[in-house]
């Protein structure tokens, strides 16, 4: 079916400005004819068109009464399996279909050219999914300072500020020691559990467990330590019961986000009032966890901060993002709170999940274990103590995060409003259409990845051309540009760290190599926790 859509289309490009991302001009002007149809190359009354294009009615969908499709989805739970939903979706109509769930309406697409040609579009602000009606809310709950709602101008110069301190190449030089510190603890705490657990055959100390809780506690250690330059002792053999409440309201909060998303504030607040108020109490936690770190990584700084160092440290040694934003002081106090509330909420499941996914990986694919231990013994010996250089030396470890996250991205899909009209396959997508990139889809087709379900880290590490893989668009998993995942950098050394460690240390197997069932809250996580066994080498 042809909708008349409205004619003219005019590329804008952001604020008429050059796309500094790509460095190129913005899209040339389309237009829709009349019929609802575009064509290419010809001026028709003055405004170029595009041969055969077709409109954005006519893109596959499934279903229009968004009402329905909600229903059926929460009749059926589907929410929890939305990236198999894609999967299949993508598979009986094609690289891209419309969805309406409620009142969230979107165009998906999976193919890497598509995904380029949607950030070549995404402006120089770009937005991302909100909860935007919930924004009052919050608010109303004394968050108003929080800038999980923030978009467009504001939004930016505080991120290009945050970026100096957490993703530039000489803040990762200043964490990347803090980070190998909690990575080596780990190990260690793993090697006196299994001193005490451990079972031994011939003299060989063996430990069997679902390992998730540690890496819950893992991951928090190291975004403190990185966050707050400060150790939270998680590792000892009474962790902080306070510290265990934040893993478990940020659990809360990804679990209540999703339904959030597709339902009016109105209706939400009849049906799903119990939903809101876990939600927002769990945010409270979370909040209240991060003010009280904050306030007393604040005094501390004060103090020491009287004595900073002329290489920009207080008294001489690191003192995490939070001392670098204090002795900067570019951002007021309440922005350095909120950008590190939302450092601290975004940086634990996020890394201790596909942690879980790559030790099972590992475990079941013991010839690839061997080849990434090999290259990580080679480097470490080389590297003289210095984690940085070890990473350098040991790509396997870069390219087995990589394969984690393309068979289990964290976020499912990575979305963007582009702000001029776009055409993907074929097909007129106006400014401002919420568009996701599907990953986990993207991750798993035989289009995109040769041999897609084979677990290969070194897919990654091969010459550019020589496969599709090391083409573009293909990694997404920390999304692209100017909005990617602040967080990028500190995920990517933290888990490459810990995994170097336990390789250095253990050989991993598992008691069963079946694949695993996932689930999605808001992230993408096993439906199990995966057992893995460790063993001394
Ligand atoms: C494997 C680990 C992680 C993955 C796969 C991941 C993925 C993502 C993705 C896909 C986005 C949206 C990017 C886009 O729209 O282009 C994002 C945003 C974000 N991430 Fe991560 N993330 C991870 C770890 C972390 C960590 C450790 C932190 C904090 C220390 C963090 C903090 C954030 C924040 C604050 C944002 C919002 C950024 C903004 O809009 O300015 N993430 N992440």
């Amino acid at each position: 079916m042809s909708t008349r859509v409205t004619a003219g289309i005019k590329a804008k490009g952001s604020r008429g400005s050059r796309n500094v991302f790509f460095g190129v001009a913005p899209q040339k002007g389309l237009c829709v004819t009349a019929a609802g149809t575009v064509v290419h190359g010809k001026l028709e009354g003055g405004k170029r068109v595009v041969k055969g294009m077709r409109s954005f009615e006519e893109i596959p969908h499934t279903g229009r009464n968004g009402w329905l499709n909600l229903l059926k989805f929460w009749r059926e739970n589907r929410f929890q399996q939305l990236h198999k939903h894609m999967e299949r979706t993508f598979n009986t109509l094609g690289p891209i279909y419309r969805e309406k769930l409620g009142t969230l309406s979107s165009v998906n697409i999976m193919l890497p050219s598509d995904v380029s040609e949607l950030f070549k579009s995404e402006g120089l602000h770009p937005r991302r999914m909100t909860l935007q009606p919930w924004a009052t809310h919050r608010e109303i709950r004394n968050h108003s300072k929080g800038i999980f709602l923030k978009n467009g101008e504001e939004w930016r110069a505080d991120r290009l500020q945050l970026n100096k301190e957490v993703m530039m190449s000489a803040a990762v030089k200043r964490f990347l020691p803090l980070l190998d510190e909690v990575a080596k603890d780990f190990c260690r705490m793993l090697q006196t559990r299994m001193e005490k657990e451990g079972r031994g055959e011939e003299g060989k100390c063996v430990l069997t467990i679902d390992p998730s809780p540690d890496l819950f506690r893992f991951a928090l250690e190291a975004s403190c330590h990185v966050l707050y330059g400060e150790r939270i002792g998680l590792f000892s053999s009474s962790p902080s019961l306070e510290s265990q409440k934040f893993i478990w309201a940020v659990e809360r909060m990804l679990t209540t986000t999703p339904p959030l998303l597709y339902l009016p504030p109105r209706l939400l607040l009849r049906m799903g009032a119990p939903l809101w108020t876990q939600h927002a109490t769990a945010w409270d936690h979370i909040f209240s966890h991060a003010e009280a770190r904050i306030q007393r990584g604040y005094q501390r700084l004060s103090t020491s901060l009287g004595r900073a160092s002329p290489t920009g440290t207080a008294g001489g040694h690191y003192t995490g993002v939070l001392g670098q934003l204090m002795e900067k002081g570019q951002l007021s106090l309440d922005l350095i709170k909120a950008n590190i509330t939302e450092l601290m909420a975004g940086g634990v499941d996020t890394t201790a999940v596909p942690l879980q996914f790559a030790l099972f990986e590992l475990g079941r694919n013991p010839e690839v274990q061997e080849s990434v231990r090999q290259q990580v013994r080679a480097s470490w010996a080389q590297a003289g103590g210095d984690p940085q250089k070890a990473l350098q030396g040991a790509p396997l470890l870069k390219g087995t995060i990589k394969e984690v996250l393309r068979l289990y991205p964290v976020g499912i899909t990575v979305q963007r409003y582009p702000v001029r009209d776009i055409v993907l396959q074929n097909y007129h997508i106006p400014a401002g259409t919420l568009v996701q990139a599907c990953i986990y889809p993207m991750g798993r087709s035989e289009k995109v990845f040769e041999d897609p379900l084979h677990f290969d880290p070194s897919r990654w590490s091969r010459e550019e051309g020589q496969r599709a893989e090391a083409a573009g668009f293909r990694s997404l998993a920390f999304g692209f540009g100017a909005r990617q995942c602040v967080g990028r950098r500190i995920a990517e050394n933290e888990m490459q760290l810990l995994l170097m460690h336990i390789l250095l240390s253990f050989h991993l197997s598992v008691p069963s190599s079946e694949d695993l069932n996932t689930t999605v809250t808001l992230i993408l996580q096993p439906e199990t926790p995966p057992r893995i066994t460790f063993s001394k080498l």
